[in-house]
Parts: C-alpha cells; sequence; structure tokens
C-alpha cells in the first residue's frame, strides 16, 4: 500500500483565499481591516524567514501586518511595554509574539498579559480553557490545521476513531488532543514517559506525532490505513553535507508505506498554520467588532 499524500500546501491557498474573500467583505459591508501585528525578539533565522512568510501572506489577504523586532538583550520589561501598547491599540486585531523566547523572559508571563481576544495563537490560559471546556474561543493554529486536513481527509465524521497524539506540549500536543476529542475520537496523548510508544501508534487510525524528534516514527508504529499527521519540523544536514534540509517527526519513506493518508514536511502542516492564523485573526477582527463568526 502506498500512502495518498495530504497536500497542506493547496489546502493552506485554499483557506487564505477564503480568507481574503472574508476580509474583503468586512472591509466592504463595515470599513474594518483586520491588523496583525508579529512581534520577535533576537535574532534567529529561523524565527526571521516564519516572520516574514506570515508578513507576505498576512498582505495578500488583505489584512495590515505590523512588525515589532527587538533586541535579544532587551528586557522582559520592554516586551511587556509592546505588548501592552498592541493591546490597547485598535488597529491591531491579533498580537502573536514568536516563541521560543530568550532565556531571561518568561513566556507564560508575556502571553498572560495579551489580550485573549487579539490571542491569534490560542496560548493565553482563558482560550486554552474555553477550548478544554468546549467554549468558542481562538484555537491554536497548528492543532486547528491539523483538524482541518483530517477532517477534509476523512469526510467530517471522526466519531470513534483512535487518535493518539504523540507530544504533550501547549501549543500543539494538548489542544491537538481536545480538538479530536471534541471530534469524538477516543485520544491517547503520548509523550516521553510512555511505554511501549510503538505499540501504542499501531493502535492509532489517526496518528499525530508533534515531538521534535527527526524521523521518530516508523513505518512499523504505523497502522496500515491509518492517517498520518506530521507536525515536526526538523532542520538535519543534508546526506551530501551540503547545508541542511527539513525533516518530519514520521519517517516518511517507511510510513508512506503503510498508512493511507500522510502529510508531507514541507508542504503539509506548515503552510497550515500560517493560514489558520490569518483565520484567527480574521475571526477576532469580527469578534471585536461585535460581528458572528466569519464561515471559512
Ligand atoms: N508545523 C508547524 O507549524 C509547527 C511545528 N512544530 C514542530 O512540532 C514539533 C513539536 O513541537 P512542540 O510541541 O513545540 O515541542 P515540545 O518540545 O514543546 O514538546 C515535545 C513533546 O514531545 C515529547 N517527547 C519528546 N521525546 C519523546 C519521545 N522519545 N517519545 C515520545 N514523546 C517524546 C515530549 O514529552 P515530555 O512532555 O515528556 O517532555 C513533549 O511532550 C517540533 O518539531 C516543532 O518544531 C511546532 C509548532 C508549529
Ligand atoms: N508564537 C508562535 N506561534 C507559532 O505558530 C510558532 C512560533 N511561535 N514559533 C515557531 C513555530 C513554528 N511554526 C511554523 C510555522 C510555519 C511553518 C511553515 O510554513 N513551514 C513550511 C515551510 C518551511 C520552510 O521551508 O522553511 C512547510 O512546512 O512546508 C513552519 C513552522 C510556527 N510556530
Ligand atoms: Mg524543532
Amino acid at each position: 500500500m502506498t500512502a495518498q499524500v495530504i497536500d497542506g500546501k493547496a489546502f493552506a491557498a485554499g483557506l487564505r483565499t477564503r480568507v481574503a474573500a472574508g476580509v474583503a467583505r468586512l472591509k466592504a459591508e463595515h470599513g474594518i481591516t483586520p491588523g496583525l501585528a508579529v512581534v520577535l525578539v533576537g535574532e534567529d533565522p529561523a524565527s526571521q524567514v516564519y516572520v516574514r512568510n506570515k508578513g507576505e501572506q498576512t498582505r495578500a489577504a488583505g489584512m495590515n501586518s505590523f512588525e515589532f523586532k527587538l533586541p535579544a538583550d532587551a528586557s522582559e520589561q520592554e516586551l511587556l511595554e509592546r505588548v501592552a501598547a498592541l493591546n490597547a491599540d485598535p488597529a491591531v486585531n491579533g498580537i502573536l509574539v514568536q516563541l521560543p523566547l530568550p532565556r531571561h523572559m518568561d513566556a507564560a508571563k508575556v502571553i498572560d498579559l495579551i489580550d485573549p481576544a487579539k490571542d491569534v495563537d490560542g496560548f493565553h490560559v482563558v482560550n486554552a480553557g474555553k477550548l478544554a471546556v468546549g467554549a468558542e474561543g481562538l484555537v491554536p493554529c497548528t492543532p486547528l490545521g491539523c483538524l482541518m486536513l483530517v477532517k477534509d481527509r476523512l469526510g467530517g465524521n471522526l466519531a470513534g476513531l483512535n487518535a493518539v497524539v504523540i507530544g504533550r506540549s501547549n501549543i500543539v500536543g494538548k489542544p491537538m488532543a481536545h480538538l479530536l476529542l471534541k471530534e469524538s475520537c477516543t485520544v491517547t496523548i503520548a509523550h516521553s514517559k510512555t511505554r511501549d510508544l510503538p505499540a501504542l501508534a499501531r493502535s492509532a487510525d489517526i496518528l499525530v506525532a508533534a515531538v521534535g524528534i527527526p524521523q521518530l516514527v516508523k513505518g512499523d508504529w504505523v497502522k496500515p490505513g491509518a492517517t498520518v499527521i506530521d507536525v515536526g519540523i526538523n532542520r538535519v544536514p543534508k546526506l551530501d553535507g551540503s547545508g541542511t534540509r527539513l525533516v518530519g517527526d514520521v519517517d516518511y519513506a517507511s510510513a508512506a508505506e503503510v498508512a493511507g493518508h500522510i502529510t508531507p514536511v514541507p508542504g503539509g502542516v506548515g503552510p497550515m498554520t500560517i493560514a489558520c492564523l490569518l483565520a484567527n485573526c480574521l475571526t477576532a477582527a469580527c469578534a471585536q467588532a461585535g460581528l458572528p463568526k466569519p464561515a471559512l
């Protein structure tokens, strides 16, 4: 068996088109242009690429993009003041503080200060809590994008399927598990202390890998026909020693021989994260204006 590839890049392009149409309607009918502010602390080159891609795609969707760069040695207080200013700015509907932050800053403290209504990453405890109790809130972009891909592929109804999420971070694993639980999957969350992870993974109809270990998940961890979602973004040296390439947390070649559907890296979950960020920014702008949630 050879898995069908889930083309996240194409799905994301479609989603961005729908977001752009929603933005155009919000402008025409209410005179509102959504604004997304991205704050980057330090000079991490990979982060700079994300910030540039986000800025370009934000403008392409018809939204305003505001970028703020603070030096790596900026004080936590400077960052908190920047966030407070963005909270107070009515032209800013969404705020993203790029993670990870330098070690001398407390990410939880910074996220806690972001107005939950502008928290387009969905990382604030208010939004995490809303997701946990099933209330409407802003949902973290990466898991939201993963769920869209799975539902598109499996026809919408996931009830009763076994889902295994490898990774329990607050930004991917935990919210992913909550979203799958809301779809009535039987959800298991695995992590570094999980015993016999290959056997557990083999029980999954939906297997989500969000670990940060290159090619951890092998083909013989995959149930035949399963849907495999690879969240991992790992930069590894090329085999011939010339530069680096991106690989996921799944060993794509062996997993694709067993899975029914699989996301590639790059071109899978990553582009969906940015498209969902834009969707969340439109959703946030509508909510802040007292308008209903846009259908996307
Ligand atoms: N495509 C995208 O848009 C995004 C991609 N990513 C990528 O996704 C991956 C995960 O990111 P993130 O959630 O932030 O990572 P974290 O490092 O925060 O979490 C990793 C999780 O994996 C678990 N883990 C570590 N080693 C093992 C192991 N050997 N077996 C099972 N579980 C293990 C950890 O367990 P424990 O809790 O016990 O330590 C932890 O829960 C990374 O590759 C990251 O780059 C992240 C965000 C967005
Ligand atoms: N506050 C915050 N929110 C985030 O959402 C956040 C963050 N911090 N810190 C870093 C991680 C990582 N992340 C990615 C987003 C898009 C791609 C992406 O577009 N990847 C493409 C191309 C990658 C490439 O070629 O470089 C792909 O996988 O096809 C990857 C990774 C968001 N993150
Ligand atoms: Mg990584």
